[in-house]
């Protein structure tokens, strides 16, 4: 079904392994990355071009350590091996890998290559390289030649050309080693054979025709919040089923000033595909009616939109198939493969189990933030939805604090509204990875008009960032901050005093509740 070549990248645990996949993909050759475990029955059925190993937090000479077996090896496809996948490489095939606790390398480093290699063909013989190790390659396996030193480390890389294996112990896949994609891209085309017969343009052609594969002639929900994730996956699954596809958009009443309407603008004839705005601000202004606890606010919330896509999907009948927006970022924290979970992310939570969808389609899953951007673009979605900053599912409500009310919620609307307006003037709408603000359950004596007044206290936030994991507080300009204060104290009614919030994540959050 799937027409191109595939390089697969085998996970022995390390922290850049999405960003290997995504490096290979920048090359225009499609990429997975599989956990190590993968049998090799599978592997040989994935039919790759070409196989990388990513570096790991272990030592190969413990028992312990995440192996492979030698039969990798005699499969005939090429393999590159990274920090630990090259350590492995080693280790398997008869080399010696030592522990050389005092030379440990870490960080940029100067590297000496042999540009008779085809991995540094075009480089210069000496690059800087970013290295993170403590083992090292004391001898290097039969067959196999040393093609780069360092002051410290013996083999920076290797290499059996006869045989298309090669090592580096330095990470190609950072930033820190300025000509790794280059690196990278020699093993791809040089070594592999790759064409680069992965563009945007085919992995839509290819996920269209699965999708209509699967969905056959059943029918599809797919609950669009207006967000970057969900408008995509909506744009291609309506490419893909047309009028198959139900969208629903619930108004919580805790959108943003115009949302509502603003998303109903932009999908109601936007596809060519059902769309259903449900109108439930009641609902969720009387679900949250008492409840001051985040948490329980958060769940309310949850449990409202499932009742909501119940209702929905009762009315459309026999709805099949469920459409997810879950991006690879998603995927990975949530501690698939052999890192670390980070956040197990609930994605439309327990919506499947509460209504009886067949079965799940989320096709963004391989996908980062950016080649999801890069996607929505070219299935002709407009910049302004393309480049939309995430927007939690459970909105303003959140974002008052304590007990939310129509009228707070109002107050908070008018607030955003203008401050979102002053960043993008100020030209800092794509610097600022996110923005926004907060009504705190705060009042504070002021003076307006030679009166006293006691009105509610507001926070602005702003952090950049580039996972959402951890964040820095904006450095917006003072005189863009003035400007928002003055505007928010004169402009909207009741609130008299105005706060920035200077905290990062960690410790804090992004959100307040
Ligand atoms: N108001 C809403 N109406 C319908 N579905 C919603 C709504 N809010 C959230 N969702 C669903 O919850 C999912 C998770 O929300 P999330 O904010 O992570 O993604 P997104 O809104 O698609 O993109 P972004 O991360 O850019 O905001 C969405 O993809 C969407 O399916
Ligand atoms: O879809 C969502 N549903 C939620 O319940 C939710 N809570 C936080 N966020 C967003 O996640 C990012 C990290 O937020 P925190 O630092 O507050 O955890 C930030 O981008 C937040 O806006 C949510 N998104
Ligand atoms: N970054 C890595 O892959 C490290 C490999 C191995 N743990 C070492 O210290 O040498
Ligand atoms: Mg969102």
């Amino acid at each position: 079904m799937e027409h191109h070549q595939l390089v697969l990248v085998l996970d022995f645990g390390g922290q850049y392994n999405q960003l290997i996949a995504r490096r290979v993909r920048e090359h225009h050759v499609y990429c997975e990355v599989k956990s190590y475990k993968t049998p090799l029955e599978e592997i040989k059925a994935m039919n790759p071009v070409g196989i990388i190993f990513t570096g790991g937090p272990n030592s190969v000479y413990e028992e312990t350590s995440p192996r492979c077996g030698r039969e990798i090896f005699e499969l005939g496809i090429p393999v590159l091996g990274i920090c630990y996948g090259c350590q492995l490489m080693a280790h398997v095939l008869g080399g010696t890998v030592s522990n050389a606790a005092e030379k440990s390398e870490y960080g940029k480093t100067r590297v000496k290559l042999d540009k008779s290699s085809k991995l540094f063909s075009d480089l210069e013989s000496e690059e800087i390289c970013w290295m993170s190790h403590t083992d090292f390659i004391s001898q290097v396996p039969e067959g196999f030649r040393v093609t780069a030193t360092t002051d410290t480390c013996p083999t920076a890389a290797m290499e059996c050309a006869e045989k298309n294996f090669y090592g580096v112990q330095f990470h190609p896949e950072v930033n820190h080693t300025p000509h790794g994609t280059d690196m990278l891209g020699h093993f791809l085309y040089d070594v592999c054979g790759c064409t680069g017969d992965w563009t945007m343009t085919r992995y839509i052609e290819q996920q269209v025709e699965a999708i209509r594969e699967k969905v056959g002639d059943g029918k599809v929900l797919c609950a669009l919040s207006g967000g970057v994730d969900s408008s995509v996956v909506a744009a291609l699954v309506s490419k893909a089923v047309g009028r198959q596809l139900t969208c629903v958009f619930v108004d919580t009443g805790l959108m943003r000033k115009n949302e509502g309407d603003e998303v109903e603008q932009a999908f109601a004839t936007r596809f060519d595909s059902n769309f259903v705005r449900a109108n439930a601000q009641d609902r969720f202004f009387n679900k949250l009616k008492g409840l001051s606890d985040p948490e329980d606010k958060r769940k309310a919330i949850g449990e409202e939109f499932i009742r909501v896509f119940e209702d929905e999907a009762r009315k459309i009948g026999a709805v099949d198939f469920l459409v997810q927006g879950t991006i690879y970022p998603d995927v990975i924290e949530s501690g698939l493969g052999d890192s670390a979970v980070i956040k197990s992310h609930h994605n439309v939570g327990g919506l499947p189990s509460v209504v009886d969808f067949k079965e799940l389609i989320e096709p963004l899953r391989l996908l980062f933030k950016d080649e999801v951007r890069a996607m929505g673009l070219e299935l002709g979605l407009p910049d302004y939805l393309v480049w939309r900053q995430p927007f939690p599912g459970p909105g303003l409500g959140i974002r008052v604090l304590g007990e939310v009310t129509p009228d707070k919620v109002a107050i908070l609307q008018e607030a955003d509204w203008i401050f979102r307006e002053e960043i993008a003037k100020a030209g800092l709408d794509r610097s600022i990875n996110q923005y926004f603000a907060v009504l705190t359950g705060m009042r504070s004596v002021g003076v307006m008009g030679d009166g006293r007044t006691y009105d509610y206290t507001l926070a602005l936030r702003g952090v950049t960032t580039s996972d959402f994991m951890t964040a820095d507080w904006a450095r917006i300009p003072y005189e863009v901050l003035d400007r928002v204060s003055v505007r928010i104290v004169n402009e909207v009614k009741h609130i008299n005093r105005i706060v920035y919030d200077i905290t990062s994540k960690p410790p804090a959050t992004i959100e307040w509740e």
